[in-house]
């Protein structure tokens, strides 16, 4: 698994991430206050949710208690199948209501703000499925991205100038990130006509077309080939050597553990642990929900026997919560 991940780690060098812009943003070290564990505070949260709740007819989709992603971090979002990943990733950025809960985004309460507020204020995301591109070419692509998330000025839209000086900064945006995503040749192709990876790329792409604080990518991996992977990792890393800060939801450990600093792991709707990538898989809970043995059983009494045993085989003290 050692020889993988340094191997994975190696392998990014393909999209020059330069060590010299690692220390830009430095993280606090430690990430977090107090005791770890799910729910724990972070030193310098840009994003905390509080008792987030989502039912779909009697199924209880999510239900965070609490949760803080910490800032310029690269967080990992993992957990089984249907866990919630997904519609706590549609809560947070607007495109679906909670049923109840609140979350505030770098100190401003977001609940019920719409989906295209939200990435105004600088929080942005991608879909598991790249969403449709129409018969729009590439360049198109970004610069609708970029209306979805800027919105229309009305009083630009009334003043020549103002709009073309809007149309040109929009055109120089799309085609430095093309660049920047190595799609820039592809920039008159049709969006559609690319392969699943690059597509996933020119969503990232597009999805940073509002200079965005907060960038959360649903399974940025997914269906890419291994050559493609590489690339995406290494664009991932650079997003946060570029100051900002990262949730994506991975199935693939060894991609988590190749680039996150931070892992929280969901499981039922709720978050069942937290940590750092190389501790957290080995927390008995993390396993446990993994493995799904138990799960016709009420997931918090089954992790808190967990807890208590695994607590019980550590005199120390064992895991913190
Ligand atoms: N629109 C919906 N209507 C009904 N049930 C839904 C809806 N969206 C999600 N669910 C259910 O909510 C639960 C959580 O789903 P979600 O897609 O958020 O999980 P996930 O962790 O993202 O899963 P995966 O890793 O498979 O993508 C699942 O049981 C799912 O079937």
């Amino acid at each position: 698994m050692a020889d993988d991940i340094a191997a994975e780690r190696a392998s990014l060098d393909e999209t020059a991430i330069e060590e010299s812009a690692a220390d830009a943003y430095p993280l606090p070290d430690p990430l977090w206050k107090g005791d770890i564990g799910p729910g724990c505070a972070k030193v310098d949260p840009i994003l905390i949710a509080d008792s987030v709740r989502k039912t779909f007819g009697g199924l209880v989709a999510v239900d965070v208690e609490h949760v803080e992603i910490p800032r310029h971090a690269i967080t990992a979002l993992i957990g089984p199948n249907g866990a919630g990943k997904t519609t706590f990733f549609n809560l947070l950025t607007g495109f679906d209501k909670p049923d109840s809960g609140s979350w505030e985004f770098d100190g401003t309460d977001l609940a019920g703000v719409p989906a295209w507020k939200i990435a105004r204020r600088g929080e942005v995301r991608t879909f598991q499925l790249t969403k449709a591109f129409g018969g729009l070419s590439v360049i198109d692509s970004m610069k609708l991205g970029a209306r979805d998330q800027l919105g229309e000025s009305f009083w630009a839209c009334l003043i020549p100038p103002l709009w073309r000086a809007q149309e040109r900064g929009i055109e120089e945006r799309a085609l430095e990130l093309l660049k920047q995503f190595k799609l820039y040749e592809k920039r008159d192709d049709l969006a559609l006509s690319m392969s699943g990876g690059q597509r996933k790329l020119l969503e990232m792409a597009r999805a940073l077309m509002s200079a965005p604080q907060l960038v959360m990518l649903d399974e940025p991996m997914a269906g890419v080939n291994p050559a493609l992977t590489q690339s995406l990792l290494g664009h991932i890393v650079r997003l946060k050597q570029q100051g900002m800060t990262v949730v994506f939801v991975e199935h693939d450990m060894h991609m988590v553990q190749a680039i996150a600093d931070w892992v929280v792991v969901m499981a039922e709707g709720r978050v069942v642990a937290e940590g750092k990538p190389t501790e957290v898989m080995k927390d008995p809970v993390v396993v446990d929900a993994y493995l799904g043995a138990n799960m016709d059983r009420d997931l918090g009494e089954v992790v808190k026997e967990i807890r208590a045993s695994y607590a019980a085989s550590r005199p120390e003290g064992g895991s913190a919560q």
